[in-house]
């Protein structure tokens, strides 16, 4: 507690002194530091629990076996309210089940969008208002692959992997971030890329997929320049071969060998294993983290 008359931390933070800057012309400016999200604990605060989630969150794709893991994670570390976008939400029901019984005291929703309809995910905005009141939280897990050989690949497959990891994400980040700017307190969007994004997949030939992600990373470094004044953080994930159902099924099995013999660790990621980043991302311990990627990967990308 502040003795009395002294200004609190967070007094103390929007009084702190504005720095001047001085211009080519030898005029000087002052520089207005950007709000810190009311879901943000400020830096020096040690009272309270550093990876607590506040606010409500949208999370894409939460149907599917990351995002519901992911989904688990940030309900475990506070989260109070949750919206689930997937094209077919019905995949995760048990599951999500699951989270109600063992959330009793949270809101845990769920909306049938394609991520790659702006009016669809408009509406999905809309419906997150009325059920949670707010969007604090976007973490865009909605993706699909395609191992196809590049000179077999027909466009109309490329156009859809691109538009469902890449321009789906870029949709639901700038309608989720317009809805966070008039709320006026900022907020953390957290793509999920691969480390397709910064290798390419070996054996399986994956073209789309691997350009797909890798337009995450520069979309969040772009998207985080861009609305770091309105305290919205923009970040990614890039996980490496997680043990899930994408990675499961026909001739898939002598690919599992192969991922886990080229990884230093030795074998493929468990889901759970992904959820600390995510936390740490959308988080008080996340608050100055705006613009980076975070590999997940066992140590599959150092060789
Ligand atoms: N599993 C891995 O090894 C791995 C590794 C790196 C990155 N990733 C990425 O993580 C994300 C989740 O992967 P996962 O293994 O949980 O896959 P998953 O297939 O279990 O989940 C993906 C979810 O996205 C949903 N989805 C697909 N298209 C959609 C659309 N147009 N609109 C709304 N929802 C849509 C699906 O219904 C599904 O529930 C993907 O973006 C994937 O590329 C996965
Ligand atoms: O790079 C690993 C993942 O992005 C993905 O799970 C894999 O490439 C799918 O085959």
């Amino acid at each position: 507690m502040a003795p009395s008359g002294s200004l609190t931390e967070r007094e103390a933070l929007s009084a702190r002194s504005v720095p001047s800057m001085v211009l080519s012309d030898g005029s000087s400016s002052s520089l207005t530091p950007p709000p810190i999200s009311k879901f943000e604990v400020e830096p020096t605060t040690g009272a309270r629990r550093r990876f607590s989630v506040r606010g409500n969150a949208i999370v894409t794709g939460g149907a599917g076996t990351l995002g519901l893991q992911a989904c688990d994670a940030l309900l475990e570390h506070g989260l109070e309210g949750l919206m689930i976008f997937d094209l077919d939400p019905a995949n995760g029901e048990q599951e999500i089940t699951r989270l109600r019984f063992k959330f009793p005291d949270r809101k845990i929703c769920t909306y049938a969008v394609d991520i790659t309809s702006e009016v669809a995910v408009q509406n999905g905005i809309e419906e997150t208002l009325r059920q949670l009141g707010s969007v604090d939280i976007l973490v865009c897990f909605a993706g699909v692959v395609g191992c196809v050989d590049a000179l077999e690949m027909p466009a109309s497959q490329w156009r859809k992997i691109i538009d469902i990891n890449t321009t789906g994400s870029f949709i639901c980040a700038q309608a989720a971030a317009r809805q966070m700017v008039k709320q006026g307190h900022g907020g953390s969007i957290t793509f999920i890329a691969s480390i397709s994004a910064h290798r390419v997949n070996f054996p399986q030939p994956q073209v789309a997929y691997n350009v797909s992600k890798a337009a995450l990373l520069m979309l969040k470094s772009s998207l985080a320049a861009e609305w770091a004044r309105y305290g919205i953080r923009v970040n990614s994930v890039s996980p490496g071969y997680m043990d899930t159902i994408l990675n499961e099924g026909e001739g898939l099995d002598i690919h599992r060998r192969i991922w886990a013999e080229r990884n230093p660790s030795g074998r493929m990621g468990s889901p759970p294993e992904l959820t600390g980043a995510i936390v740490l991302l959308a988080s008080s311990a996340g608050s100055y983290m705006n613009g980076t990627d975070i590999i997940v990967d066992g140590g599959a990308t150092v060789f």
